[in-house]
């Protein structure tokens, strides 16, 4: 170990209400809204082959003319509550929400900056009605906000004069301005979700990012920021130089998935989700697979049975609706959510040797165990190896309680559960309550070191 001074000043995870709380989640949702969803990955007539919220950056788009997208942003339909009921029907816990993107664009009336949404034809504040709506609908809010500001002219890449650095000291003044003026107007935001951080110019703000990082706790104590805000005095960036998380939650999984619980360093993490191969923002023409409810619902319950919450990318139209797949989806995976909820909400790895079949989840604080199951052998016999001294009191299918299983034991903590004949074309659950056997009262692993 090193002497660090603006290292991880925590180690493992968070053991106060307001993180027990972000933990048990499960399921969230991302929204990607700003000018980029104007344009949506097309300009002139062309359509921009990356994600179509970096759009600004193509070599065919000039700048001005991306900025004056401020004079087109009136989404008319924007409707908050439709937006918070589609949410809610799909069950998600929380909301991630971009603020203000790399582009600069700030969707409240900041008091900092004109490039905002109170200088467009639509004027009023976006964020606050969309907090307002999603709490109202029992959804918490986290707020997305992005470093890295193109628009900002103190903006730069890297310090190397003496003018970058008094440019980008104000920079930081600015953005520190931005941050207290985003906390102070949302008091209800249970935390941040901060992107556009990898640049030499931030990466080298250590002391600075640290004593804003305890500014903005000591303003809103319980405040959740995951482990992209800032870098150790190294240049080190989520694991600080002695490799401790800095942050309360791990943001490595952008668009991936850990394999094992190794992989999550006994961390609290999320992985975030887009629908296409990579688009957030809005984008008219979605190219590449587009991902089914069942791929999703995997994905939702191996991050589940790995300690993760998973969140899934909307990127709402220019006129402030959905589009009619990303509802398609919600409901979809909402009406999966309605039979399945209580396998994911305050679901915690269980620990059980994971199996081709599926995914276990185990719940937080109870004797209950759920087997997700997505791959039914041809066999129809489901293996199940318990934790040490875990046994099996009760097994029955979540969907139907009166359909219950009698495990076969087939070895030392080894079991077969054999499924009736017709299996759901579905994933479906079995709810395992298990007892503990022998002296140990472990939880039948260790969380990793
Ligand atoms: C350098 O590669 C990236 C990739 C994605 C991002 C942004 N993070 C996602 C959550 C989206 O906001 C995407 O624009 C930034 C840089």
């Amino acid at each position: 170990e090193i002497s660090l001074q603006h290292g991880a000043h925590r180690l493992g995870r968070r053991n106060d209400a307001d993180m027990a709380r972000w933990r048990a989640y499960g399921l969230g949702q991302f929204i990607h809204w700003g000018l980029y969803s104007i344009p949506g990955g097309e300009w002139n007539g062309k359509i921009y082959n990356g994600a179509a919220e970096w759009i600004r950056t193509w070599k065919e788009v000039s700048p001005q003319a991306y900025d004056s997208l401020i004079y087109r942003f009136n989404p008319i339909k924007f409707n908050p509550d439709s937006w918070a009921a589609v949410a809610g029907r799909m069950g998600v816990k929380y909301v991630t929400i971009t603020t203000k993107h790399h582009d600069g664009f700030c969707l409240w009336p900041s008091k900092y900056t004109n490039f905002t949404v109170a200088h467009s034809p639509y004027k009023k504040d976006i964020i606050g009605p969309l907090v307002k709506a999603y709490n109202k609908q029992g959804i918490d809010v986290i707020l997305y906000f992005s470093i890295m500001d193109w628009h900002n002219p103190d903006w730069r890449y890297d310090i190397k004069t003496r003018d970058d650095s008094i440019a980008f000291n104000r920079f930081k003044q600015f953005t520190r301005n931005q941050l207290l003026e985003l906390l102070t107007r949302y008091p209800t935001a249970k935390g941040l979700w901060f992107d556009g951080t990898w640049d030499n110019s931030w990466v080298k703000q250590a002391a600075f990012a640290d004593s804003l990082e305890t500014e903005m706790r000591k303003l809103r104590p319980g405040l959740i920021i995951g482990s992209r805000f800032r870098a150790d005095e190294y240049g080190k960036r989520h694991f600080d130089s002695n490799g401790n998380l800095m942050g309360d939650y791990e943001q490595g999984w952008e668009r991936k998935i850990p394999e094992k619980i190794e992989d999550v360093h006994g961390n609290d993490w999320d992985c975030v989700m887009t629908i296409p191969e990579n688009q957030w923002g809005y984008a008219k023409t979605w190219s590449g697979h587009i991902k089914t409810a069942d791929e999703l619902l995997e994905m939702l319950a191996k991050c589940v049975s790995l300690d993760g919450n998973f969140v899934l990318n909307f990127g709402p139209k220019p006129d402030g609706t959905l589009r009619t797949e990303e509802q398609t989806l919600a409901k979809a995976i909402g009406d999966w959510m309605t039979v399945n909820k209580e396998a994911i909400y305050n679901g915690e790895y269980a620990g059980f040797a994971k199996q081709d079949w599926g995914y276990f989840i185990k719940n937080t604080g109870t004797n209950k165990t759920y087997m997700v199951i997505f791959n039914v052998p041809v066999s129809g016999l489901l293996r199940v190896t318990t934790p040490l001294h875990t046994v099996i009191n009760k097994a029955y299918d979540l969907g139907n309680l009166t359909q219950t299983y009698t495990p076969e034991e087939i070895g030392t903590s080894t079991y077969f559960i054999h499924l009736h004949q017709q299996t759901p074309k579905k994933p479906f659950v079995i709810v395992l309550e298990t007892g503990e056997t022998g002296k140990s009262h472990g939880t039948g692993y260790e969380k990793a070191k």
